[in-house]
């Protein structure tokens, strides 16, 4: 479905990604962690052509999408819709107007310039933001609601284009506990309900290990593990990270256990052996 061979990007004379490769047969949930700097967020904008490669091939069912350019390059962006840690949606709008520019890709500047939205699309809008658990907000401002929703909302117009492939760029960096369970909760629903390949860059091994499919270590631009969830142990996260006293897994924590509590005395017990 998804290959990746040798993706390389450069900086000038810094490594962002060295020779990744990845392959992906089919869909599934992907956590990509590694400590800042490690070259996730480069991979995954080069994978939505965000970013070009400066070496390697990204294979689409068969089809090279790094050479891809002008309407065809719009189109892969539509099939890998990318959600941010800062949502990225215009404060100032109403939720369901946000929720609508993710069919701007298909959509006439003229239409767009006077935000006419045919009524099936506003309708379809709706229901996935119903689908998420956030209708009752699509008339207020974008502004007016929580982190949490306000993710939720960038996941429904990421909905909108109708991907087989969801990137999230540390999609709970700035949310709270809580808010990150939520957004983790619905990103894995769409998942499998839809069968929508998720790739999330995660600064968490622990929501890592509870939502993915499959982990993926990043170290140096290098892509240095990738396994099963259980095969992420502390030994392993150690060397993602780097053995530098500064790393403990409880600061990679985003206390989503706190909520339920179950993992607390193996993840104690993983911290106290770093
Ligand atoms: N536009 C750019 N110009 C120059 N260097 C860059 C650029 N983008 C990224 N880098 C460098 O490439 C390396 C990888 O950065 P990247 O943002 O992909 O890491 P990351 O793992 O996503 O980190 P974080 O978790 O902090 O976002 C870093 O050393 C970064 O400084």
């Amino acid at each position: 479905m998804l290959r990746i061979q040798k993706l390389t990007k450069r900086f000038g004379d810094k490594t962002a990604v060295d020779t990744a490769t990845l392959d992906i047969d089919k869909p599934c949930m992907i956590g990509i962690i590694g400590r800042s700097g490690a070259g996730k967020s480069t991979l995954l904008r080069m994978i939505n052509r965000l970013g070009d490669a400066s070496e390697g091939q990204i294979l689409f069912e068969g089809r090279d999408v790094t050479r891809l350019k002008g309407r065809e390059k719009r189109a892969w962006q539509s099939d890998c819709a990318m959600i941010f840690q800062q949502f990225n949606l215009v404060p100032r709008m109403d939720v369901v107007s946000n929720v609508l520019h993710g069919t701007l890709n298909r959509r006439s500047a003229l239409a767009t310039m006077f935000n006419l939205y045919p009524m099936e699309d506003i309708h379809r809008a709706i229901d996935i933001l119903d689908r998420l658990g956030i209708a009752e907000h699509a008339a207020k401002r974008a502004e007016a609601l929580s982190g949490g929703q306000q993710q939720r909302v960038a996941i429904a117009r990421a909905l909108m284009q109708d991907p087989k492939i969801i990137l999230a760029d540390e999609p709970i960096a700035s949310l709270d506990p809580m808010n990150a369970q939520t957004v983790m909760e619905a990103l894995r629903r769409i998942h499998e309900e839809d069968g929508r390949t998720v790739i999330a860059n995660l600064h968490t091994l622990d929501t890592a290990r509870r939502y993915c499919d499959r982990v993926v270590g990043m170290r140096d631009g290098r892509i240095v593990f990738d396994g099963l969830p259980e095969q992420l142990t502390t030994g392993v996260a150690r060397e993602i990270y780097g053995a530098g006293a500064d790393f403990s897994e409880a600061a990679t924590s985003t206390e989503i256990e706190t909520l339920t509590r179950t993992e607390g005395p193996i993840r104690e017990a993983e911290a106290a052996a770093l």
